[in-house]
């Protein structure tokens, strides 16, 4: 009922003005998915390889195409997965580029689903997902990758972890980044947004901690629920090898003051969530500072684990976290990416399903979330791409799809 009849590849526009990979899956009993590959800037050096996109249509196009139609059923993902690791052959997906990989997986899930007259996430998740929403974490100041001259600090994230449902939660983050936009402009601080639609103004990490601190409790105030915040250190954007230290402008750490220095911001700023706090090749240390904070924040691997079982076992044998950030596009396939969140949910690691900085109206990323009844979402807070995903939520908490 679900086969294959096509794959349609192209080149289309994402958020950054780059091109990706869009697939659309058409079955022979007329359903449709339609996916397009998001694209990371600070991407962590063990990621599945993405291809330039036009590249990556046309490796995709004679290796990956000829075994999906026809032949594979968009609705058993777990054959359309190995069809296009079979019609890659490597581990990375270095012929026919994660990027194409991803946007054929997520395309043939929702033509799957369009067959079945399923919601996405419950031809995902089965029967009993759609009743859990992750809380929504939201960028409102950033830096690093993202954008030139601002904070060294890749992400900071308000975390509405009190709100009552999805909607007023996402409706929370837009208030802590309006609120943060106000506190800057009263402040004589000019500031645009960097990729992901964050603030990013030429101020000191400092001074983003002092901002986010005011706007998260002013919105706490005005909401009547609890919200924290957290970060994304990007940290492996701040080590620098040669150095062997973290490097923030003119301030240096060696990997001790890093662990004592994030350790000491958890305290202070009762933050809920650290991502990426140190290099993506020291679980040693990562481990050292989960063994002292890992109580009471969730220390996040993202280029760390980059949504890789293997890299993530490793993580789970040495307790380096307590938490893995997952992007489709990172390993290449839906199954991979679920592989890897029930290994984390298996190993008491909170799952964190995650957009990219270059992304595009796809909204799947939502549709994953609740069908793996991950605990979080990272998807932005503001900009059309970022709501795409925030709304999206908002009408599966609705049954609105
Ligand atoms: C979303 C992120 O950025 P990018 O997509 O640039 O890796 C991140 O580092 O978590
Ligand atoms: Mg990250």
């Amino acid at each position: 009922m679900t086969r294959i009849e096509s794959v349609r590849l192209r080149t289309v526009l994402d958020s950054r003005g780059n091109p990706t990979v869009e697939a659309d899956v058409h079955t022979e009993s007329g359903g449709h998915g339609r996916a397009a590959a998001p694209s990371g800037a600070s991407t962590g050096e063990y990621e599945a390889i993405e291809l330039p996109a036009e590249e990556a249509v046309a490796a995709a196009r004679e290796h990956a195409v000829p075994r999906l139609e026809g032949r594979a059923f968009a609705a058993d993902q777990r054959e359309v997965d190995q069809a296009l690791h079979a019609a890659d052959g490597t581990d990375d997906f270095s012929t026919i580029g994660a990027n194409s990989a991803v946007a054929i997986s997520m395309a043939a899930a929702k033509a799957g689903a369009d067959v079945l007259g399923a919601p996405l996430y419950q031809h995902l998740g089965g029967a009993f997902r759609g009743r859990n929403y992750p809380v929504p974490l939201g960028n409102v100041i950033g830096g690093g990758e993202h954008a030139a001259d601002a904070t060294h600090i890749q992400e900071f994230l308000a975390a509405p972890v009190g709100a009552p449902n999805v909607r007023d939660a996402v409706f929370a983050n837009a208030a802590v980044h309006e609120t943060v936009g106000e506190l800057l402009t009263e402040r004589g601080t000019p500031a645009a947004k960097g990729d992901e639609g964050a603030w990013a103004p030429s101020i000191s990490d400092a001074e983003a901690f002092e901002l986010m601190a005011e706007a998260v409790d002013e919105v706490e105030d005005a909401f009547g629920f609890d919200i924290e915040f957290g970060l994304d250190v990007a940290g492996a954007e701040l080590y620098d090898a040669d150095e062997d230290a973290y490097v923030y402008g003119d301030t240096t750490r060696s990997t001790e003051e890093q662990v004592e220095y994030i350790a000491d911001l958890v305290e202070e700023y009762g933050l809920v969530y650290v991502e990426d706090p140190l290099d993506e090749d020291d679980y040693e240390a990562f481990a050292e500072l989960t063994d002292r904070v890992g109580d009471r924040t969730l220390v996040c691997g993202d280029d760390l684990f980059v949504t890789n079982t293997n890299r993530l076992q490793e993580g789970i044998e040495r307790g380096a976290a307590n938490s893995i950030l997952v992007k489709p596009n990172q390993i290449g396939t839906l199954s991979d990416a679920f592989d890897a969140i029930e290994l984390a949910v298996e190993s008491s690691y909170t799952p964190v399903v995650s957009h990219r900085s270059g992304e595009t109206e796809d909204a799947t990323i939502a549709h994953l979330a609740v069908a793996a009844d991950a605990p979080f979402i990272k998807t932005g807070t503001v900009g059309g791409e970022r709501t795409a995903k925030l709304n999206e939520l908002i009408r599966i908490a609705d049954e609105a799809l």
